[in-house]
């Protein structure tokens, strides 16, 4: 250490010139004054010490390492938290578009980087999708200002829902108006009364005509949902607003056999079906249902459905169905179905999917702002830890979450099915009450669990990606990436089950990072938070509604 007595000014001067002041030194060494010194003017003399390397930097001339970094730290809240102050960025802080920011998973498929970590803190309280509610033009919206019947609104009254959020004020009246419409908008943003309520509204005015002309019933409404889980669970929204009306709503799912199916249709048709492909695709051809008095054919999480997984049974089914072209086709006699699409993912080459069975040209697409940007509400942590430890980690956060956040509920998700047993065993040792759901369960054992879950029985449930799509977990406050999920589609789906409409506020995703190939999702994912940009390969080619369609509605 070198002490040097020097004007201040001039020591100021040096520091200034080999650029230690904007690595951020300067403010300790600018505080390094004898005691009392602040009686002295600017021009008396002060003792500094400097470090010998840093005195021969200044010396040299040599610009200090740190010279060209950004500094993205500024006064107020931090959106990007890292063990390394350097590494935090501000909330207030916008990165430039050619500005490449560092990362404070930089080195994390280096051994040495275990135990590190970093958060992205949720800069708003509320959910992007009920905050834009309270927007000037959309001040006095309720439920009212939309086109659905008054019975409609009073049930909605009676579950406590009053105000419609910005994904129901976009897409209600389109539904209305008889249009195809493409709904993307993010996750917990109440798509499925989106849906619902056009849906029932228009069945009910149905019926009523029905009665008087005595027809004979036929399906209104088919919803294709992914799972089981989901078709329960969106059956029982729809039988809620059903009931006031006498409308039927039923489920069929997968995986109970034709005998199940048979049942399903044997005795009335329902006003409203909700399926899972599978078991619809066999409905149709035993010929147990008939679709030609179909309102709307609806498919919620429309992009797994054009997975190649499904999309041959999609493609099946979108042939006994006759969808209506432009809305007056929807009207009156002889009429043709609607066609809703319905989805929080939408990724890149999902237009070229959807085009080869549909004319996208003819749907109006409602996109909301935040498709595929990571939740503003939500506070996300990134673990980087070793495979052996994850379970001590999983307990301590379980933990945590019941003795000193008040207690809730947690998903853990973990890639595979066996992976979902082992930690259940493991669980089970250490006394955690939990329930396990994944996909190679008997259809007889998985019936039931996410309801039970939902009610509030168990606190902790273990599960696969099934549990990821769809499902409402409004009481759900942590998610666990126990496993470091395949895809940002998959990120996107798991941490979705927090923040949700409704649901608890202060929800939080822990993501566990072990192996060298989950760094590149974990970069990804940090990248798109502090560019505030959405999330990279999501850039979907689905578009908005062109002004000319939406000034001929107006
Ligand atoms: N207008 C509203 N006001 C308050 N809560 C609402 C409103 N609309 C829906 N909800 C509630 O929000 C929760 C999430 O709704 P929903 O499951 O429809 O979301 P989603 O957009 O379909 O989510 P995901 O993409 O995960 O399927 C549900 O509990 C629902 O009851």
């Amino acid at each position: 250490m070198q002490c040097a007595q020097v004007g201040r000014s001039a020591a100021w001067r040096a520091l200034c010139s080999g650029g230690l002041l904007r690595t951020g030194y300067g403010g300790a060494l600018a505080g390094c004054r004898p005691h009392g010194s602040s009686r002295q003017t600017p021009e008396e003399a002060a003792v500094i010490r400097i470090p010998r390397y840093m005195q021969k930097r200044v010396d040299s001339g040599k610009p200090s390492p740190g010279k060209n970094k950004v500094n993205t730290i500024k006064a107020g809240k931090l959106l990007i938290q890292s063990r390394n102050p350097e590494l935090n960025q501000s909330a207030g802080y916008v990165l430039g578009r050619f500005e490449q920011p560092v990362l404070c998973s930089r080195g994390w498929r280096h051994h040495k980087s275990f135990g590190d970590q970093f958060t992205i803190n949720n800069v708003r309280e509320v959910a992007p999708f009920v905050l834009e509610n309270r927007d000037e033009d959309v001040e006095q919206k309720t439920f009212k200002h939309l086109p659905i019947c008054r019975g409609l609104v009073e049930v909605l009254h009676g579950i406590n829902i009053t105000r419609p959020t910005t994904v129901q004020l976009q897409t209600i009246p389109k539904v209305m108006r008889g249009h195809n419409v493409l709904c993307a908008a993010e996750t917990g943003s109440g798509k499925t009364l989106s849906y619902l309520l056009p849906v029932v509204h228009r069945l009910q005015a149905r019926k009523a005509s029905e009665l008087h002309a005595g027809d004979r019933h036929k399906i209104g409404s088919v919803i294709l949902v992914p799972s089981r889980e989901l078709a329960e669970q969106v059956a029982a929204v729809s039988r809620t607003l059903c009931a006031r009306f006498g409308l039927l709503t039923r489920t069929v799912g997968g995986g109970r056999g034709v005998g199940h199916i048979k049942m399903v249709f044997k005795r009335d048709q329902p006003d409203v079906l909700v399926a899972t492909p599978g078991a619809l695709v066999k409905a149709l051809r035993r010929r147990c249902l008939d679709l030609s008095e179909l309102s709307f054919f609806v498919v919620d999480e429309a992009d797994t459905m054009f997975d190649p997984s499904f999309s041959h049974m999609l493609e099946d089914i979108l042939r006994h169905t006759n969808i209506a072209g432009e809305p007056k086709e929807t009207q009156g006699l002889g009429h043709k179905a609607q066609l809703l699409l319905v989805g929080a993912t939408f990724p890149g080459g999902i237009g070229d999917v959807l085009s080869q069975v549909m004319d996208l040209g003819s749907m109006v697409v409602i996109k909301s702002k935040m498709l595929h940007f990571l939740m503003p509400h939500v506070k996300q942590t990134f673990l980087k830890v070793k495979g052996a430890d994850k379970i001590l980690e999983l307990h301590q956060a379980l933990k945590l979450l019941q003795q000193e956040k008040g207690g809730g509920a947690a998903l853990v998700f973990c890639n595979k099915s066996a992976t979902v047993n082992w930690l259940g065993y493991s669980l089970e040792e250490m006394g955690v009450q939990h329930m396990r759901l994944q996909g190679e369960m008997p259809a007889a054992v998985r019936a039931g669990i996410f309801r039970t879950f939902q009610k509030g029985t168990v606190d902790v449930l273990v599960c696969t990606d099934i549990a990821s799509r769809g499902l409402d977990t409004s009481r759900v406050r942590l998610v666990v990436n126990y496993d470091c999920p395949e895809s940002h589609t998959d990120y996107i789906h798991r941490a979705g089950r927090v923040g949700r409409a409704g649901g608890v506020q202060d929800g939080e995703v822990l993501s566990f990072v072990c192996h060298p190939w989950d760094v590149e999702l974990v970069q990804k994912i940090e990248t798109a938070a502090r560019r505030r940009a959405s999330l990279p390969g999501m850039e979907t080619d689905i578009h908005e509604p062109k002004p000319t369609t939406l000034l001929t509605e107006q």
